[in-house]
């Protein structure tokens, strides 16, 4: 039998003090309550003084047990503190509404940074070795070949539709070269269940997931066959099948989004969670910070996953912040965090997967910083080389690449050869060409669908754009593309 008390950090040292209890007492966090803020007591404690309440208590009733007895315990301690105030012993701490303060007569300031980086956990070394001794999760043959075709398959859709913006056939294009790994792996350590609210350097969770080649074309075409009936720009893909919600061009919306679905999942009591993704430059805005504090506050199973890839188009995360990168922040908040290294398929798989499991169980909040570099220029509306030097792009590109490194471990257990991996670019880059010339051929969608599926029935001011609309495609035909039906 153990017992367990709420807020006993902010009590222990009373207890220890005034009670006597320090021999019997043994710190350590409760997983399946508010976490550091109770305190197990072993069932030697049943010898105190306050075995008569600490006897009515059990594991079953603990919880109901911890909140009468930390009322008590709070109690009795405010009235001693106050006591004690009022007669100049004692002043050295007190219990604030949220927890004790120690008082110190020291002015000192708290450091604007740890006096160490944070680590950074991998499993794979550059050159693909397992690192001995890493704490990883085993995957199998199946998942480890499955991670790296879909690794593959990004690249490759990522050059060719690259390519069909350069040669005008897309009109916009946002590659993911270099956080083939982040996209991935996050991916293979979800379950289905998991709602996804992505930035926009994420499709490949929707390779993941099955959603085909043709389905990317569709949207980036925005032809009739796009769930977006090409209302947004290429690469703001959606899928209810795959609860993966719409990108959304306005950086960091989704973060806030994604802790209120947490919370309903909790409230359904849902096995699953949410995860989200996001930029480092995602965490400037205030809805980051938002949805930390109110992830933390509701218990919410979420996973927040920042891509720091070193760039938010032309800023520098120099300039970006002065914190000792993103993990640190989720400490301040009271969120668990781990910073992994993103281009290290085995750590990213391992970290998603643990951070599900402490999601869902615990029901708690959870932030991955995943450090990676943007191999890519930010969109095909940016070119890279003007704010920072091609020799860095390449190594990264070179030096650093997760889809070599992953391909080095899965052939080393022997999973893959290089006529397995002829056979997979080949067959992949043919079924993108083909998802291409299709997508080319389907028809636009018509003009009145973009006053569709927000009102039943029209407000005046869409019909007056509507028809302002027609007007001016009547007026100047030559400036309106052909190919969409009005
Ligand atoms: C609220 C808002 N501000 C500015 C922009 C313009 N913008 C588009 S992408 C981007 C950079 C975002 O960088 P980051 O979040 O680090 O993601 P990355 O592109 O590096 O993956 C900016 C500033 C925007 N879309 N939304
Ligand atoms: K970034």
């Amino acid at each position: 039998m153990a017992f367990y008390l709420k807020n006993s950090r902010n009590i222990i040292n009373n207890l220890k003090s005034k009670v006597g209890l320090s021999s019997l007492m043994k710190q350590h966090s409760c997983s399946c309550l508010n976490h550091n803020n109770y305190c197990r007591f072993p069932a030697s404690t049943a010898t105190s003084p306050f075995a008569p309440q600490l006897n009515n208590l059990d594991l079953n009733s603990h919880k109901r047990g911890c909140l009468f007895m930390s009322q008590r315990f709070e109690s009795t301690i405010a009235e001693k503190q106050f006591a004690s105030v009022q007669n100049g012993e004692d002043n050295q701490a007190l219990d604030f509404p949220g927890g004790k303060i120690i008082f110190s007569p020291d002015m000192r300031f708290l450091s604007e940074s740890p006096s160490a980086h944070t680590y950074c956990f991998r499993v794979l070394d550059d050159n693909g070795q397992l690192i001995k001794q890493s704490n990883y999760i085993q995957v199998s043959e199946e998942i480890a070949v499955k991670m790296y075709s879909d690794m593959v398959t990004l690249q490759t859709m990522d050059t060719i539709f690259y390519e069909a913006q350069r040669q005008g056939r897309i009109s916009f294009y946002v590659t993911t070269i270099g956080e083939e790994a982040i996209n991935i792996a996050s991916a293979a350590a979800l379950t289905s269940d998991d709602f996804v609210f992505p930035q926009y350097r994420e499709p490949g969770v929707l390779i993941w997931r099955g959603f085909t080649l043709q389905e990317f074309a569709n949207q980036c075409f925005g032809n009739r066959a796009d769930y977006g009936k090409g209302r947004q720009m290429p690469i703001h893909y959606g899928s209810n099948k795959h609860k993966y919600f719409t990108v959304s061009s306005t950086i960091a919306t989704q973060i806030p989004h994604a802790v209120g679905a947490a919370y309903s999942l909790k409230m359904d009591k849902k096995d699953a969670c949410v995860v989200t993704y996001f930029g480092d430059g995602g965490t400037s805005e205030g809805d980051f910070h938002a949805a930390l504090n109110f992830a933390a506050v509701t218990e919410a199973p979420v996973i927040f996953i920042c891509r720091n890839n070193g760039w938010a188009i032309s800023t520098p995360t120099s300039d970006q912040f002065r914190s000792d990168g993103i993990a640190v922040r989720g400490q301040a908040y009271g969120v668990q965090s781990i910073r992994v290294d993103g281009n290290d398929a085995l750590a990213m798989y391992s970290a998603v997967h643990t951070a599900r499991k402490m999601a869902v169980n615990e029901h708690r909040p959870i932030l991955i910083e995943a450090v990676t570099y943007r191999v890519g220029h930010h969109s095909t509306s940016d070119d890279s080389t003007k704010y920072r030097p091609a020799e860095e792009i390449e190594w990264w590109r070179m030096a650093r690449d997760p889809v070599t490194r992953f391909r080095k471990w899965v052939e080393s257990n022997g999973w893959w050869s290089s006529e397995a991996e002829t056979q997979l670019r080949s067959s992949i880059r043919n079924q993108l060409l083909h998802a291409i010339q299709m997508a080319e051929k389907v028809e636009k969608p018509p003009v009145e669908e973009l006053f569709t599926d927000v009102y039943d029935d029209l407000p005046s001011n869409l019909r007056e754009q509507e028809k302002l609309l027609r007007e001016t495609i009547s007026r100047h035909p030559q400036d309106f593309p052909a190919d969409v039906p009005h």
